[in-house]
């Protein structure tokens, strides 16, 4: 049977019009020969009203109640949705998250799908009902209602999908909300961004976690893991949205599809760590064992024994942060700094991994701004940088607007430089200009339901097998490879003044050379001092060496390059590995018992990578595979 997942954000319910508006939608699609559950989000800026009022209340409301609190948003939408769809003359149910068992952790606020008893669901379906589930609840074993966090309906529709999927359904997956679908950048916030046709998974799932709010990043997690076909398109129009996808060969023809912005992180330096095994996991396992998401990690190289480690967490989690790392800082005998506000611009693309001169092409348009970068991560897909926001209260003033708007969206447009530095990067990627997978007119809508494209990828039936394996656990990370290189070199600037221009300075040259540069990170070590670190093929490794030299000669004499061609990169690859914080304890901590140091780390949605002297490379590989049960 064929069976469609429709979700409605809180965007596309702000009121009785819209709920009527998503009611008309679901019964098309009845109509077309469809099953059809619908998931809905509380309506409009319900979700922000009701922090606000517990906040009234109390400043440390106890998580568990407030899971209590705001699953009542999307019982609201539940009701008013199904009424609408009886008022419009077909039949409808709607049911709570514990309701259809789904069962999650104890994690409340960042609760994680552990199951989901599909059986009441398909009871309905096969009474001929509508089905109306709340989004971003669930409960725990005990009864308790929790959240999934914020965002969480789109999770909720995805894991439905899916679980209905493995059950043997045909299953699509709409995700309905205010735009037209993904965009090569927030539309809110850069007016020229376009329409993707299409985007892959690991794209989506980066652009996601780097701030494209449009998804939520854990939804892509399932739509990957279990193939689901996922379309985001515009609750008001038939227009057809984006399908996100298993990635295409021609995805890689651009270096770049999309560019995010976050603004609600803040940066942490940990000064004078001791350069040793084991540190990073002692660090990294404390924020994991109280479930805090480390975003960017620059760990710089160490000197004198001593090494700086500058990451990013959530600005909700930086309280709980401190708290924890205090004592071990003190331990350690190292400092504990932090920068102001912060914004962190991100650019995604699978061509990236093929195609040189990215970082050399952003760095370059944002110096030219006269924005000066932070602190520089990459990944397999995308590069992430972090840019101060120094403007005052009266710059962003004026940008409040008038209508009732998410929080979220309020946050990204007191981001001045933020804003500023993302619409710079959109320009220098030409991504307002028209191109495959961006650029074709709309397509006229089929009666508003489409098949998806084939799939570029096929999965075999072990890895459908081992899908269906891990539904008891949904929400489990997916660990899908361990992997040695050892043909990377890294060379490492000390002490480049923090100006901008200079990273772009470095990348330029490098760039021009043809060299395609691998990992980079770089980090403030010292006022106004910052140290860049980055990796290049070892056939590439003199000459970028030479040109970084000869570069640095003209940027400051005293500044000079250290090369090291003795090392190893090991790249743990899968889904959700940021934001499932044990992902980097297993690692740090396995590398930590073997007394294995690590010298430099990259995270990201899709990949952590680390570098680690070459001798200890195989053994590394050996004891990260075991470490994930791979074989
Ligand atoms: N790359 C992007 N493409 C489309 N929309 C984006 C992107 N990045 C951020 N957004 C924002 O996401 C918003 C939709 O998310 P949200 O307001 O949470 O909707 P919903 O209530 O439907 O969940 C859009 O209005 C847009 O401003
Ligand atoms: N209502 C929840 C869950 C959600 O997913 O909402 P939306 O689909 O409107 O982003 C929130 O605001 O976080």
């Amino acid at each position: 049977m064929r069976l469609i997942v429709q979700k409605f954000g809180g965007s596309s319910l702000r009121d009785a019009e819209s709920v009527l508006a998503a009611a008309r939608k679901a019964i098309r699609a009845k109509h077309a020969g469809y099953q059809v559950i619908m998931v809905v989000s509380a309506q409009g800026t319900t979700t922000d009203d009701l922090i606000a009022k517990a906040a009234e209340i109390t400043a440390t409301p106890s998580p568990r109640e407030m899971d209590v609190l705001l699953a009542t948003g999307e019982q609201v939408s539940i009701a008013l949705t199904a009424m609408a769809i009886q008022e419009l003359g077909e039949q409808a149910i709607s049911f709570t998250g514990p309701q259809v068992g789904i069962l999650t952790d104890r994690n409340h606020r960042k609760a994680r799908i552990r199951s989901i008893d599909i059986r009441r669901l398909r009871a309905a379906l096969d009474a001929g009902q509508i089905v109306v589930l709340a989004g971003f609840q669930g409960m725990t074993d005990e009864g308790d209602i929790t959240t999934l966090g914020r965002g969480g309906s789109d999770t909720t529709a995805v894991a439905v999908a899916a679980a209905m999927k493995l059950a043997g359904y045909d299953v699509t997956c709409e995700i309905y909300t205010d735009v037209d679908g993904v965009y090569t950048s927030d539309p809110r916030l850069v007016p020229d961004a376009r329409k993707m046709d299409a985007i892959s998974y690991d794209e989506m799932l980066e652009m996601a976690s780097m701030g494209a709010g449009v998804m939520h990043s854990r939804s892509i997690e399932f739509a990957k893991k279990y193939d689901v076909p996922l379309m985001v398109r515009n609750a008001r129009s038939d227009a057809l949205g984006t399908w996100i996808l298993p990635e295409a060969p021609w995805m890689s023809e651009f270096p770049v599809c999309g560019a995010a912005l976050a603004a609600d992180e803040s940066r942490l330096v940990l000064e004078g760590v001791p350069d040793r095994p084991g540190v990073s996991h002692r660090i990294f396992s404390a924020l994991a064992d109280a479930n805090i998401a480390v975003d960017m990690i620059a760990q710089s190289v160490g000197r004198g024994g001593r090494a700086t480690i500058g990451f990013t967490v959530l600005n909700s989690e930086l309280d709980r942060t401190r708290k924890i790392l205090m004592p071990i800082v003190a331990e350690m005998g190292a400092t504990l700094l932090e920068s102001g506000r912060v914004s962190k611009v991100s650019v995604v693309g699978a061509g990236m991994r093929t195609l040189a001169g990215v970082a050399e092409r952003m760095f370059s348009a944002l110096a030219q701004a006269g924005i000066n970068i932070q602190m520089i991560t990459t990944g397999d897909i995308k590069i992430s940088v972090l840019v101060e926001e120094n403007t005052t209260a009266e710059e962003w003033a004026t940008e409040t607007p008038s209508e009732p708007t998410k929080k979220a969206h309020l946050e990204a447009r007191k981001a001045v430089v933020g804003r500023r530095a993302l619409r710079t990067v959109h320009d220098a990627f030409g991504l307002a200009l028209p191109r495959k997978g961006a650029g074709v007119p709309a397509e006229p809508a089929d009666n508003g339901f489409r098949p998806r494209p084939q799939p570029m990828v096929v999965h075999s039936e072990a890895d459908h097998e081992a899908a269906i394996a891990r539904l008891a656990g949904m929400e489990d990370v997916l660990v899908s490879g361990v992997y040695l290189n050892t043909e990377q070199c890294r060379l490492t600037i000390h002490d480049l003044p923090d100006r901008p221009g200079n990273c772009a300075r470095v990348f330029t040259a490098v760039a021009q050379a043809g060299i395609l540069v691998d990992m980079i990170v770089q980090n403030i070590v010292a006022p106004g001092r910052a140290e860049l670190s980055f990796t290049v093929t070892r056939r590439d490794y003199q000459q970028a060496l030479h040109c970084t030299e000869e570069v640095l000669r003209s940027i400051d004499p005293s500044c000079r390059v250290v090369g090291d061609a003795d090392i190893a990169v090991l790249y743990v690859t899968g889904v959700g590995m940021r934001t499932h914080t044990g992902v980097a304890r297993t690692m740090f901590g396995a590398l930590a018992a073997r007394q294995i140091n690590i010298h430099m780390i990259n995270t990201s949605e899709v990949c952590v990578a680390v570098v680690v002297d070459q001798e200890r490379g195989a053994e590394a590989l050996e004891c990260l595979r075991e470490a994930f049960r791979l074989a």
